[in-house]
């Protein structure tokens, strides 16, 4: 295949693959300065009318939906041999196959990745379109500065709601297509999507691709580690009688969320984290016991205001914050990889006077997050946070201390104060990345604060 130079203003830079309709090429858009991809119908479909009515259509469903959690199309327009190209969101990471190609994913990981694809097909639902072929390799990753997101893409199959009873031709790919899809005149609904999105499921937590139905292998047999609730949603969504799946995307979307705030998947969630609304919920009965087992006990170094040690579940990370503060714990670790960085649940926790509303913008508990980095040379903070916390202006500063070395952002008002510190201890190899929230806003307390977290050599 020729390298096209270019399609209209947009310079070709290298192919990225070709399916069974089009071409899709990485393309740079030199006057906004921003890579694209375009995709062009391959020309021994480009006469043919229906084909390129499907390529059309898939473009502006897309234009229209203009979601994030969808490819975005921000061009159509037509070679000079009359071939349409659509010009999209260039997703940089490939796609959810070329993950679980390497196995199962960590629960947490794919519970994530299945709430952002469940995003992106209720934004479809609700534009009344069923998409009919979501499987992993039509789900897109592009890296965003706070981590990666998902991008549902290639809509070449999909079909109006109100247009889909009486379909002549069956669509889909065998393993992810419902049954009502293989049934040529067929009428279908929005519950072909919610099957194929427990298709999805199922492969991602499994590591393997669903048998052809009926599913009689259930996932938790395939990995006992699952929680029953994610075994019951996928077999629901992958029941031969769609009266049996949740009724569409978005009550998909809804139970996986509920199955990630239950209590035995609570890790610690930095404010900085993107999910805004998977926010797990910390047990005050478990927490009241953990800070017995640890040991909290007053400083002795602050007489006048009287500050706790808290550690971390794995005792690897301690901090010490105002008493005031220690209300509730959340000790059981963080994933990194939800703030776009490397790596497994890591040592992390959560302390603050009320944990639920840590991410509250308008009345901020007071608290701090202390998360562990397994830290990749050179790392610094500005990799770890994203914009700001809020539009009051900010003020960053170096740290350098007999424990810490590392760089430190403050906003003052916030409402509040905001404080987030990427700091390193002198031997290195780690990186400790922290969130103070204050109601009032008492510089020294912050610093004090810094200057007492610590990290202890894992044994
Ligand atoms: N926006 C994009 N950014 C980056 N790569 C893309 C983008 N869209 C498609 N691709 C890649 O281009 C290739 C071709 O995509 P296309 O959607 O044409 O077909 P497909 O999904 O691979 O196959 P089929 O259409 O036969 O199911 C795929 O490898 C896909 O990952």
């Amino acid at each position: 295949m020729t390298q096209p130079e270019t399609f209209g203003r947009y310079r070709v830079v290298r192919h990225l693959g070709s399916g069974s309709f089009a071409t899709v090429w990485l393309a740079h858009d030199d006057r906004l300065d921003t890579p694209v991809a375009v995709k062009v119908l391959a020309e021994n479909w480009a006469h043919q009318l229906d084909v390129q009515e499907r390529f059309l259509g898939e473009a502006r469903i897309l234009r229209q939906a203009d979601s994030r959690w969808l490819v975005r199309v921000h061009d159509l327009d037509v070679l000079p041999d009359e071939r349409p190209y659509m010009v999209m969101t260039y997703a940089d990471q490939g796609s959810v196959a070329d993950l679980v190609a390497k196995g199962p994913l960590p629960l947490d990981e794919a519970l994530r990745l299945l709430t952002e694809i469940g995003q992106g097909v209720t934004i479809l639902h609700r534009h009344g379109t069923i998409h009919r072929d979501i499987k992993p390799s039509n789900v897109l990753l592009q890296s965003s500065p706070v981590g990666q997101r998902v991008l549902v893409a290639d809509l070449g199959f999909a079909k109006a709601i109100d247009e889909a009873s009486g379909f002549t031709a069956a669509a889909g790919t065998p393993g992810y297509m419902s049954p009502e899809q293989s049934v040529v005149g067929g009428d279908l609904d929005v519950r072909a999507d919610v099957y194929s999105l427990g298709a999805v499921a199922y492969e991602l937590v499994t590591g393997r691709r669903p048998p052809t139905p009926p599913i009689r292998v259930r996932p938790r047999q395939l990995r006992p580690s699952i929680p029953p609730a994610l075994d019951e949603l996928i077999m629901s969504c992958l029941a031969d009688d769609r009266e049996e799946r949740p009724r569409d995307a978005a009550t998909f979307t809804q139970r996986v969320r509920a199955i990630r705030m239950a209590p035995n998947l609570i890790s610690a969630v930095p404010w900085w984290l993107r999910h805004q609304g998977a926010w797990a919920r910390a047990s005050l009965a478990a927490v009241a016991a953990l800070l017995l087992l640890a040991g909290v006990a007053p400083s002795e170094a602050q007489p006048e205001l009287s500050f706790t040690r808290v550690p971390d579940a794995t005792g690897e990370i301690s901090v010490a914050v105002p008493q005031a503060w220690a209300r509730q714990v959340q000790p059981s670790g963080w994933a990194p990889r939800e703030l776009g960085q490397t790596g497994g649940q890591q040592p992390g926790l959560l302390v603050a006077t009320d944990v639920t509303r840590w991410r509250d913008t308008e009345s901020p508990p007071s608290g701090i997050f202390a998360g562990l980095l397994r830290d990749p040379p050179g790392h610094h903070l500005d990799q770890i946070i994203d914009g700001a916390p809020c539009s009051s202006p900010s003020r960053g500063q170096r740290l350098s201390t007999e424990h810490w070395t590392g760089q430190v952002r403050q906003w003052h008002d916030c409402p509040g104060s905001f404080t987030a510190a990427a700091l390193r201890p002198p031997d290195g190899g780690v990186l400790l990345y922290l969130e103070i929230r204050q109601r009032e806003d008492q510089p020294h307390i912050v610093q004090e604060i810094l200057e007492g977290a610590r990290v202890e050599a894992a044994t």
